[in-house]
């Protein structure tokens, strides 16, 4: 579970990103995460991650309170985690295997918890037969579907995609959405961060809208449905 509790969040240039912002997000929920450019989204995951600190107000992630916490157990907290970027972010030299065997071993999973549990991730994202390929070697949805093996592969409790479908054609988005809405349906927590109006239109889940810092509306079904409350 994630909690925010009127947060703000100024950097150290005098920029006010966050004004206040209290948000839950429970156990097993799916929310999308809109606003426009500069609005405070990516602000939101960095807090979350652990990599910016508030400048006020409280926050929980995955029973770890970030206010409190001790810097030995910030890896912990992260491993709650798997976190989904725009630009895919893997390891070109090594084969869709060795990044999925990289981060496994990053946290210590023997050898035989790798051969049973990556099978497991590609088979889920549709790739069980490009496990030899390079990313280079894969289309850019494909590299998408590797990037969510990863985050997925030591079972976190939550995952965040922070635009994971800007670059990608709109068929490309709407199957690696559905993908996400999958893998929330097997029971992993889905915060998307996106600004795909038409995307987020399709799927009728929880829209937590921000601008200026602050939340403006948050409800299911979508903010974006509501263009006359912009
Ligand atoms: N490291 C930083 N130092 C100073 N100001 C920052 C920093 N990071 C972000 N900001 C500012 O904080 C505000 C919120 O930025 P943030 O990146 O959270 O927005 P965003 O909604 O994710 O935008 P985008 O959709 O363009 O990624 C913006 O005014 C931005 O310029």
């Amino acid at each position: 579970m994630i909690r925010l509790l009127d947060i703000q969040k100024t950097y150290d240039n005098g920029t006010k990103a966050l004004k206040g912002v209290s948000m839950r997000i429970d156990d097993g929920e799916f929310a999308f995460l809109v606003g426009p450019s500069g609005s405070g989204k990516s602000t939101i995951i960095k807090l979350i991650t652990g990599e910016v600190h508030p400048s006020g107000g409280r926050i929980m992630v995955n029973g770890y309170n970030l206010n409190s916490i001790r810097p030995g157990q910030i890896p912990y907290m992260r491993r709650t985690l798997g976190v989904i970027f725009q630009d895919f972010r893997l390891i070109d030299k090594k084969t869709v295997w060795e990044n999925l065997t990289f981060a496994m071993r990053a946290v210590g999973a023997s050898p035989r918890e790798i051969r049973k549990r990556i099978p497991y991730v590609l088979d889920l994202v549709g790739l069980s037969r490009k496990e030899d390929r390079y990313p280079t070697q894969l289309s850019g949805g494909e590299q998408q579907r590797v990037a969510i093996a990863r985050a997925l592969v030591n079972n976190p409790q939550m995952i965040i995609a922070d635009e994971p479908t800007g670059n990608l054609d709109p068929q490309r988005s709407l199957e690696i959405m559905m993908l996400l809405e999958k893998i929330n349906e097997l029971g992993t927590t889905m915060l998307v961060v996106t600004h795909e109006k038409e995307l987020v239109n399709r799927f009728s889940k929880r829209v937590i809208a921000i601008e200026g810092g602050r939340i403006i509306s948050d409800e299911t079904g979508g903010y974006y449905n509501n263009e006359e409350t912009l």
